[in-house]
């Protein structure tokens, strides 16, 4: 999603096309799509306008009342702690990659008061006025910040209950700094501390998962250490008819791995074995899931698996998801180690193009990007 992001900037109405300032509802695409959700829960309607409502096959098929399940946990302290203790958190993390390509992350080393910073200010940010969050939405795919509303907005033929602000994190991060919200004014501070502290723990669990699959991990890492992130603060709010619509349409995400801090409010959900399983938000930990890249280069072993996100009527959510890859004119391939005739070769190359190719291909309505790389 990382990248996917970048393209989906696209998706913003053109300026000429947006209702002028001070439009009153119309109940148009674009007027949704410029107001966003945020905007419109705290308008106090009681009902979900018709551009939210999903088909009922595309629906939650339960109530609202789901069981939460507990993801493994990968103690990154124990990985430091001795070749036993490591071992034994390999194994977690190589089975929990395998069966779910979800884990949470603990003792991570990120300080519990930067995490709740990151939170704190995550909610500030949409807690201000709609014009200054409007402010920094972009047609420009490269733009360091962009504010907007939905999942992609070009294709989404139903909106998604979410609004999000995406900070590019590029190293040096002080390039793109400068270009974030200036509002509210700690912002800036706390999410560059944020990013360099997910991109420290991203590295290390990289480490470990190329570890775990026997994979020497020199080239991969030095494209990694010179790789992208991409951080995405998501809000849902609270939402008058939850059990029509969705904070996040079932999706994988594009990069090697994911890094979602979420807040109490439970709303993250994984397929599992054909079900929709609710993740338990572990305060203080981190949600960390496999991307597209990292099944890639496993060949298939470790898998970017579907999850999506539901909303609730009686708590606003906010998440933080980091998505880190390789910079964008690297290439992707499986880990030769990991191809015999036992596993033959299952993945194309990948790169940017590729992707970029595949959104605008027909099959990109029908199939997953996963799944057109695949050869078998
Ligand atoms: O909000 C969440 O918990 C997950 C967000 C997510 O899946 C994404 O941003 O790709
Ligand atoms: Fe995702």
């Amino acid at each position: 999603m990382a990248i996917l992001d970048l393209v989906n900037a696209g998706e913003q109405p053109p300026a000429s096309k947006r209702p002028a300032a001070g439009d009153e509802e119309d109940g148009s695409r674009e007027y949704y799509c410029r107001r966003g959700v945020r905007h419109l829960s705290d308008t106090g309607i009681t009902r979900l306008p018709g551009n939210y409502v999903l088909p009922a096959s595309d629906r939650a098929a339960d109530e609202y009342s789901p069981s939460l399940i507990k993801l493994p946990v990968v103690d990154l302290a124990l990985l430091r702690r001795g070749p036993e203790q490591r071992a034994a958190v390999l194994r977690t993390l190589d089975a929990a990659c395998r069966e779910y390509g979800f884990f949470q992350v603990v003792n991570h080393g990120v300080d519990r008061a930067d995490v709740a910073a990151m939170l704190d200010v995550a909610r500030r940010f949409f807690a201000l006025p709609q014009r200054e969050r409007e402010a920094y939405m972009s047609p420009d795919v490269r733009a360091p910040v962009r504010y907007g509303t939905s999942f992609n907005q070009v294709n989404d033929a139903v909106l998604c209950w979410r609004d999000f602000l995406k900070l590019a994190c590029n190293l040096p991060l002080v390039d793109c700094v400068d270009s974030w919200p200036s509002s509210p004014p700690d912002l800036r501070a706390v999410a560059s501390g944020y990013a360099a502290a997910s991109q420290r723990v991203f590295m290390e669990v990289m480490e470990a998962a190329l570890e775990a699959l026997g994979v020497a991990g020199g080239e991969v890492m030095g494209d990694l250490r010179k790789g992208t992130q991409m951080m995405t603060v998501n809000c849902y709010p609270e939402c008058p008819q939850p059990e029509l619509t969705l904070g996040m349409p079932p999706h994988s995400d594009y990069g090697f791995l994911t890094l979602v801090l979420q807040d109490d409010v439970a709303g993250l959900q994984v397929m599992h074995d054909g079900d929709w399983l609710t993740v338990d938000p572990l305060p203080g930990s981190f949600v960390v899931n496999v991307g597209d890249h990292l099944e890639i280069l496993s060949n298939g072993r470790y898998r970017s698996v579907l999850h999506r996100v539901r909303v609730n009527s009686k708590r606003l959510r906010v998440s933080v998801a980091s998505f880190h890859s390789v910079a964008a004119d690297r290439v992707v391939s499986p880990a030769p180690e990991l191809i015999d005739d036992e596993h033959p070769r299952r993945y194309m190359d990948t790169d940017l193009a590729t992707f970029l190719a595949y959104l605008t291909s027909a099959a990109g309505n029908h199939k997953s990007f996963l799944q057109s790389r695949r050869l078998y």
